[in-house]
């Protein structure tokens, strides 16, 4: 097996918004790149969602040798995972789906490679039980765009060699990303969870017209968004309790735990509260495009980085 350090090929299945997202990824890291996509016109996608992140990846600094001449386009899957040392599937979340494909990855990848998912949420234990060699497959979740946003959260299933997952963490890690590796398939893993719980309230208020979506949007942006980007939430909170640090913020705050501030329950996602969100975010878009709310975001999440100095520590540790 190579190394993690040594790894110069890599393959990703599924060229979409998150498996495009690691091909410009691995590009930008200076990696041979193979990519399959069944639809029709994926290469064309693909080479113009690369294009577009190429701008923010440059201006982060590309590894030496980066290009996007390195990603080869092919007709088949067993041609792009032939001769690949890792493998980062990203098809769409249905589970027959992602177990036939893993098991098909399994049988062209080269023994021994590992092969990630980056499902949102199905446990590896659920996805695969087709594989002849389950031991290789980990979860390998990444956040969007996966060429910006560092953490991946890595965690087998019952039947994952546990050398797959360091094997796997560790070479995330040398491929640039902040990785949490689980020992425990975790159902939505940890940041999911958070996120889900959160977006469960946003749609609840929504659903009984207590804030708009731009309010929403708002509400965190200017406010707990700026503070998530430099400190998590537990940290955050533990300010709110002065010098007395977390112990005060529970004695003082604790009891509001008991007030009926949140739902938590998902509601019903039905036409209507469909509809208004979708209406939602297209007011709240007010005529930019997804490209230019794209451009947008990689052009903030960059300045976010660079201001907390996440940047810096990471050429340091280069
Ligand atoms: N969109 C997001 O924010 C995130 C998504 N994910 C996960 O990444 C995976 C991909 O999601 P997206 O990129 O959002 O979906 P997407 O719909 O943008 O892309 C999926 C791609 O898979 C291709 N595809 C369809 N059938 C396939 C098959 N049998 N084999 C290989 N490729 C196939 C489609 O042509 C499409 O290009 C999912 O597991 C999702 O849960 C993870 C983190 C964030
Ligand atoms: C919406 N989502 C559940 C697919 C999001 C993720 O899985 C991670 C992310 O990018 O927020």
């Amino acid at each position: 097996m190579t190394s993690p350090e040594n790894v110069r090929r890599v393959a990703c299945v599924g060229a979409g918004v998150i498996g495009g997202g690691w091909v410009a990824h691995f590009l930008a890291r200076g990696y041979d790149v193979t990519a399959w996509d069944p639809a029709p016109d994926a290469g064309r996608k693909l080479r113009r969602l690369v294009d577009a992140a190429w701008p923010a990846l440059t201006s982060l600094g590309l590894a030496e040798g980066a290009s996007t001449g390195r990603l080869t386009v092919t007709e088949t899957l067993e041609q792009a995972v032939g001769d690949a040392e890792f493998v980062q599937e990203s098809a769409p979340e249905k589970l027959d789906l992602k177990r036939d494909l893993l098991a098909r990855l399994d049988a062209a990848t080269p023994p021994g490679v590992v092969i990630a998912s980056s499902t949102s949420g199905y446990p590896m234990t659920d996805l695969q039980t087709a594989a002849e060699d389950p031991s290789r497959l980990v979860v390998g979740h990444p956040f969007n765009p996966p060429y910006l946003i560092p953490l991946v959260e890595v965690v087998g299933g019952e039947r994952t060699d546990a050398t797959a997952v360091a094997w796997a963490s560790r070479f995330y890690e040398v491929a640039g990303k902040s990785v949490i590796t689980m020992d425990d398939e975790v159902p939505g893993f940890i940041a999911n969870r958070l996120q889900e719980a959160l977006w469960r309230e946003a749609l609840h208020m929504v659903a009984n017209g207590e804030a708009t979506v731009r309010d929403i949007d708002r509400s965190i942006t200017e406010g707990p968004g700026l503070r998530w980007a430099v400190m998590g939430p537990m940290l955050t909170f533990a300010l709110a309790g002065g010098e007395g640090g977390m112990a005060h913020m529970l004695d003082h705050f604790g009891p509001s735990l008991k007030s009926p501030w949140t739902r938590l329950e998902a509601p019903e996602l039905d036409k209507q509260l469909y509809d208004a969100v979708v209406a939602g975010c297209d007011e709240a878009a007010d005529g930019r495009s997804i490209a230019d709310l794209v451009a947008e975001r990689d052009r903030g999440v960059i300045d976010v980085l660079r201001a907390t100095g996440r940047l810096d520590r990471e050429e340091d540790s280069r």
